[in-house]
């Protein structure tokens, strides 16, 4: 297949993105720092298989959201979540779910690269390792190879894999991140502006990375580029004021917009 056919391939399943079946619902989703509401009623809904971004100006919930989705608000004094977000068939918020179950099911990669100060071995297989999923010493140097593998990340490291992960580049350490999230087998990975500390040039490679990753997980990211947005993304949040403003399709945010706001925050208009 030519590079012409198989962009017009993708653009076509872009197109037909309201096909994609949820692997994640928000329905009436609110979010409060005590007394302060930071998110309203919102409904947004995660496609599988794909990349939805999550966009808008500084302070409009964006980060709040993301974090409702595999509890990380739980973490936060005062905050208090209503409405309903399931993964799959099952409600994310139920008191008796198992937290550290979900958020292995829905990983995170942070804004700022956060190896553990440990080495690149142990950084991947920890997490394999305390939900149970190697029985032996050689099926964890598998899951280490593997996640190092989908991550972009092996070839640079496997001939030092005991050796320190903060001794790698800030764009090395960000794709160890990666890889720890898909060392337990996530289904959904969340990213919270993952490039923002990142060079241009490995801001790139995980930009390539995040498309890679989609073919076996769901992912969710917040960006404050809206170039990356409508580089890495199928779908696309705009968040204003804590309200869910419009979800569309990327290619149809970008250049007809439904909402006028998304229109001035897209030309820089606000924000
Ligand atoms: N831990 C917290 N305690 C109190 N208020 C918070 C907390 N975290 C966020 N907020 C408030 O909630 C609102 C939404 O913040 P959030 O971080 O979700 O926005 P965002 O769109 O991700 O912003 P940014 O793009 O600047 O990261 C803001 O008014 C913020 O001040």
């Amino acid at each position: 297949m030519n590079m012409l056919t198989e962009a017009a391939v993708e653009k076509a399943l872009d197109h037909k993105m309201s096909n994609v079946p949820y692997k994640m619902i928000g329905k009436d989703v609110s979010v409060y720092y005590g007394e302060k509401r930071a998110l309203f009623d919102v409904n947004l809904n995660v496609r599988e298989n794909t990349v939805t971004a999550l966009i808008g100006p500084s302070g409009c919930g964006k980060s709040t959201f993301l974090r409702c989705l595999n509890r990380m608000n739980d973490t936060i004094d005062g905050c208090r979540v209503t409405g309903k977000i399931t993964l799959d068939t099952d409600d994310v918020y139920d008191p008796d779910i198992d937290v550290v179950e979900l958020r292995a099911r829905v990983g995170m990669v942070f804004q700022k690269p956060n190896p553990f100060p440990k080495t690149i071995y142990e950084n991947v297989s920890y997490g394999p390792r305390i939900h149970g999923l190697a029985k032996s010493k050689a099926d964890l140097d598998q899951i280490v190879e593997t996640s190092l593998q989908r991550a972009g990340l092996w070839n640079e490291v496997k001939d030092r894999v005991h050796e320190s992960g903060t001794g790698l580049s800030g764009g090395q350490q960000q794709r160890l991140c990666i890889a720890r999230a898909v060392a337990v087998s996530p289904e959904v990975i969340l990213m919270d502006e993952p490039c923002s500390a990142l060079d241009p040039i490995a801001t790139a490679k995980v930009e390539e990375l995040i498309h890679e990753l989609r073919e076996n997980y769901t992912i969710v990211i917040v960006t404050h580029s809206m170039q990356q947005a409508a580089r890495v993304s199928q779908r696309t949040a705009m968040f204003h004021l804590g309200n869910l403003v419009e979800e569309n399709d990327t290619d149809k945010m970008f250049t007809n917009p439904d909402d006028p706001r998304t229109q001035d925050y897209i030309m820089g208009r606000f924000g």
